[in-house]
């Protein structure tokens, strides 16, 4: 069995990820590390990167993949991509990803989006309908039938986008923080009924958030069946930096730190990438 580390990289909107992976064929990618860096936080990603890589030990990257919903950052990094040894496969478009989409334009779907369909379809829920949401700058709530085809999904604005567009659109609102990766949402953060106006945003925001997901996760599991036929009990898989935030509330679901990581490790391991000659 060929083991090796990948890289992979995923630049979104409001951070870029980056996982090391150990993948072979024909088994699912372990991760090693993960870790996110904010893009309002840094100039440079190449040199986060490299700082990264250099942090967590990891010297021999076999291969690296890379993809993102935030094409002009995806590549400013490529331009300056830290491992001369090891150059990307630019994963960019639906052709890149081995999973049937089902909408009107496959090639408007955003690269994340299917990405995370993929990893949800071939690593968790292989023979299920998979729901996944992925709450990122947008929350996106998507549907995986159990044929492993992607029917497309919601787009709706993510919990930090939320608060600032009620910030910077009213005379009166304050800004809400809702920045907590990692820390679930007690029901006291977000008091309801609220009663002064930062609970009433807060409260708002966050249960708002979750009812809209739930919402949506009903309608998609009835769209299984109704217009697809699926009838197996759906997964559902939450992803992104609200991810955490939202798990406790919706289950059961699965949380899986940087889901389109899992699918960028899973894509390295097809024959493709290893013919590629991205070998350091
Ligand atoms: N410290 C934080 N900084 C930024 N976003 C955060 C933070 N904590 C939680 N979040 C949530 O994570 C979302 C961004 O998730 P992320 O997965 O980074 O998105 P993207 O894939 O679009 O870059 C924000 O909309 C916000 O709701
Ligand atoms: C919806 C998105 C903005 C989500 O990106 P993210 O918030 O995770 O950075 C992205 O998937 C996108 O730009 N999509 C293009 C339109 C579509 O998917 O139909
Ligand atoms: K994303």
């Amino acid at each position: 069995m060929t083991q090796q580390f990948t890289l992979a990289v995923d630049v979104g909107n409001t951070r870029a990820k980056f996982g090391v992976f150990e993948t072979a064929i024909a088994a699912a990618p372990q991760v090693v590390e993960i870790s996110a860096v904010r893009l309002a936080d840094t100039e440079d990603l190449a040199h986060e990167l490299q700082q990264w890589l250099t942090n967590v030990g990891v010297s021999k990257i076999r291969c690296a993949i890379i993809a993102g919903s935030n094409p002009p950052a995806r590549d400013s990094l490529l331009e300056s991509w830290p491992l001369a040894n090891s150059p990307p496969r630019l994963i960019e478009s639906h052709v890149d990803v081995p999973i049937e989409v089902d909408v009107d334009e496959p090639a408007r779907v955003g690269i994340d989006r299917l990405l995370t369909a993929y990893a949800a379809h071939r690593l968790f829920a292989a023979r299920q309908t998979a729901i996944v949401v992925d709450s990122g700058t947008a929350t996106t709530v998507n549907l995986v039938t159990s044929d492993g085809v992607f029917r497309g999904g919601s787009i709706l604005p993510g919990l930090r986008l939320s608060a600032y567009a009620l910030h910077d659109y009213t005379a009166r609102l304050p800004l809400i923080n809702t920045d907590n990766i990692g820390q679930p949402v007690e029901p006291s953060d977000a008091p309801v009924p609220g009663r002064n106006t930062d609970q009433a945003i807060r409260s708002g925001l966050f249960w708002g958030q979750l009812g809209a997901i739930k919402e949506l996760q009903s309608r998609l599991s009835f769209a299984a069946v109704e217009q697809f036929s699926d009838r197996t009990a759906p997964a559902c898989l939450l992803t992104g930096g609200g991810g955490r935030q939202l798990s406790p509330y919706l289950s059961p679901s699965v949380y899986i730190d940087s889901l389109a990581l899992h699918g960028l490790a899973l894509l390295s391991t097809s024959e493709k990438a290893v013919n590629s000659g991205n070998r350091g």
